[in-house]
């Protein structure tokens, strides 16, 4: 093995989110656009008698390197069910870029990209696809933070659907600072079944035909996210208005606000806008990964 072994971590965006059933379980189906930014945690590891973790990085300080952090468990995960392909022990350093807690996956990234590393390490191939049942069992989100390319999810986030064709997009994210936990959203949703997503243009290859589509689509979790937390409404109206925006809305649970745009200035323009009239929010503006990743 090199000395030290790197995985990216992208940001995780729901372009569409529909919640279609309440199950038993307590969970709900989902019917859900997902794309990735190029916006990254990073982790690096290298070969070490045990497991131990650092975490840096603006984020670094929401977060403790204890046992239930993703990557420890995905670590934990991995070694339960391959003793014999897992290094002894893996010397972890997290570089927290995203923010945490903000419905852009940042903690189902890092999972997936403990999991990435370790089937990348092992002496004998693991196809991505082996490690789909053991990410489900982290996160939700994980199973589609392994692939990390445009998809449809189904389920609770487990039926993944890549798509082949995406058009070359670009996003400004924005987060206003206040952590919203998952579940409390998913507590505080009234309306459960809604309608699923329409279908998908296929191919689906030009910024408009994804345009349209998304005008016939929403994020079910967004009227409970701003009602508590006001200021989600707040920019996504802002961010609506500027310039190119082909969508404002919110991603996941919230608190992270997205806008999509056809042109790379486009985004910095409105990044640039939104921190004028927000100078302590979080902003990133990245590409998203393609189909082709
Ligand atoms: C809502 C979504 C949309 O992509 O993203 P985030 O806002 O978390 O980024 C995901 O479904 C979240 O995935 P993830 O963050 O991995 O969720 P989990 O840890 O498995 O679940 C957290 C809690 O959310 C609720 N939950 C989650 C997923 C789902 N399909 N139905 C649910 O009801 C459950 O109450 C669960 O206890
Ligand atoms: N490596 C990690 N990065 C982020 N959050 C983590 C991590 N490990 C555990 N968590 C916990 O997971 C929860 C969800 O985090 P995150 O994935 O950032 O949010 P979301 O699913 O809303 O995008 C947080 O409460 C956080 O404390």
């Amino acid at each position: 093995m090199a000395d030290i072994v790197t995985q990216a971590a992208p940001a995780k965006i729901n372009l569409a989110l529909h919640v279609t059933r309440r199950r038993e379980d307590g969970y709900h189906d989902l019917e859900s656009l997902i794309v990735f930014a190029d916006l990254c945690d990073e982790l690096e590891a290298s070969l070490a008698g045990s497991d131990s973790l650092i975490i840096s990085g603006p984020f670094g300080g929401k977060l403790n390197a204890e046992p239930n952090n993703l990557v420890l468990r995905a670590v934990s995960a991995f070694r339960a069910r391959w003793p014999e392909l897992a290094p002894r022990g893996l010397a972890l350093s997290l570089t927290k870029n995203l923010p945490v807690a903000a419905g852009i996956g940042g903690g189902s990234a890092d999972a997936a990209a403990a999991l990435r590393m370790l089937a990348g390490l092992s002496p004998v191939p693991i196809a991505v696809s082996d490690l789909s049942d053991l990410a489900a069992g982290l996160g939700a989100d994980v199973p589609a933070c392994l692939l990390s390319r445009p998809l449809l999810a189904r389920g609770v986030g487990e039926i993944l659907s890549p798509l082949q064709h995406f058009p070359g997009l670009f996003v400004t994210l924005v987060n206003p600072g206040v952590a919203v936990a998952t579940a409390d959203i998913f507590r505080r949703l009234r309306a459960h079944d809604n309608y699923p997503l329409p279908a998908l243009p296929d191919p689906l290859t030009r910024p408009a035909q994804l345009g349209l589509w998304l005008a016939e689509t929403r994020n079910d979790l967004e009227p409970p996210a701003i009602k508590l937390v006001p200021e989600i409404g707040i920019v996504i109206e802002e961010m609506a208005q500027t310039a190119g925006c082909i969508l404002a809305r919110m991603s996941g649970s919230g608190a992270t606000v997205f806008g999509l745009f056809g042109a790379e200035g486009q985004a910095h323009d409105a990044a640039a806008q939104i921190r004028r009239l927000h100078p302590d929010y979080w902003v990133g503006t990245a590409p998203l990964l393609g189909a082709g990743n």
